[in-house]
């Protein structure tokens, strides 16, 4: 069954700007990462989800309900971390979480005190005063608090240390085994790698790939990074007919599938200092999207 569906959803800012003609589906269970660099349309594809903003054409629906008729029901049924998390400045964590348990009619804070004690979290402060990390946390926390079959979660890492984002990483995978649907928008590649099970790219506000992610492990595809004795012999190897993926100095990148009996006899005839092979990565993937290199 799909959760989420999100059917050619175009909302068009001029000059190029928005989103246009976004189409996917996220089943129960799922854990579905978006990535693209900023600016790409992630936040505004999530905000039509959440009902903040409505599809000019195209639509999108959450467990059969269409986003921008039912929003007000949707944002109460949801677990929801925005980009730019604003809170209530003025009152205490403590006061907030509060304010949103009683928002949703929650009875039970058991959940809540345990993911406080998880991410480490002392709520006493007025929010105001507390540190991006800190807030972070609170909108992790608002987000899981009454254990919603549902997660939309915009870029939920930005601003935690890499211990945290380790204790957030283990608290998603723990949600996909409870079958919890979850749509996670990040730069993180090593985060989305760890958790999704399909990821979407979005380039200039259209969608430009959906891959499997562990079809993208078995991927025979390896990053060789070969270490020559000159640069001219690294540019020299950069014109053999191999998948060249970048030539810096006197290292070569190449990406190899089954010819790797052709690369060991053509590097037999180079002076080889060093070689390092990886598996192709979702950065790599990435970064065959938007035209870069990866390391
Ligand atoms: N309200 C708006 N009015 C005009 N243009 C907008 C508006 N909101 C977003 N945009 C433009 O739409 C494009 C997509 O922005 P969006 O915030 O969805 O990107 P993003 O992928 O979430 O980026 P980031 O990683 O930086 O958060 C950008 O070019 C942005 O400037």
């Amino acid at each position: 069954m799909n959760v989420i569906e999100i059917a050619n959803l175009t909302r068009d800012y001029g000059d190029g700007r928005g989103i246009f003609d976004v189409s996917f589906t996220i089943s129960e269970g799922e854990v579905f990462g978006f990535l693209g660099p900023n600016g790409a349309g992630k936040t505004t594809t999530i905000r039509h989800l959440l009902g903040f903003i409505h599809a000019k054409s195209g639509s999108c629906s959450i467990l059969g309900k269409d986003c921008g008729t039912n929003s007000a029901e949707i944002q109460k049924l949801l677990g929801y971390i925005p980009g730019e998390i604003a809170l209530k400045n003025d009152m205490s964590g403590q006061q907030f979480l509060k304010f949103m348990a009683e928002y949703r009619g929650m009875k039970d804070m058991g959940r809540c005190a345990e993911l406080m004690e998880r991410f480490e979290l002392n709520p006493k402060g007025k929010i105001k005063k507390m540190s991006k990390g800190m807030k972070q946390k609170i909108g992790i926390i608002t987000a899981f608090m009454h254990d919603p079959k549902v997660l939309i979660l915009d870029e939920p890492t930005s601003g935690l240390d890499p211990l945290m984002q380790n204790t957030f990483v283990k608290l998603i995978m723990e949600e996909k085994q409870r079958g919890k649907t979850i749509l996670m928008s990040s730069h993180m590649f090593e985060e989305v790698e760890r958790t999704s099970d399909r990821v979407g790219i979005i380039k200039d506000g259209r969608i430009v790939s959906i891959s499997d992610v562990d079809t993208l492990r078995q991927s025979k595809q390896r990053r060789y990074c070969i270490t020559f004795q000159s640069a001219d012999e690294a540019s020299r190897f950069a014109k053999e007919e191999f998948a060249v993926q970048a030539v810096d100095d006197q290292m070569v990148q190449v990406m190899i599938g089954n010819d790797i009996q052709r690369l060991i006899a053509v590097l037999n005839t180079y002076h080889v200092l060093n070689l390092d092979i990886a598996q192709q990565s979702l950065e790599d993937l990435f970064m065959h999207f938007y035209g870069g290199d990866s390391k």
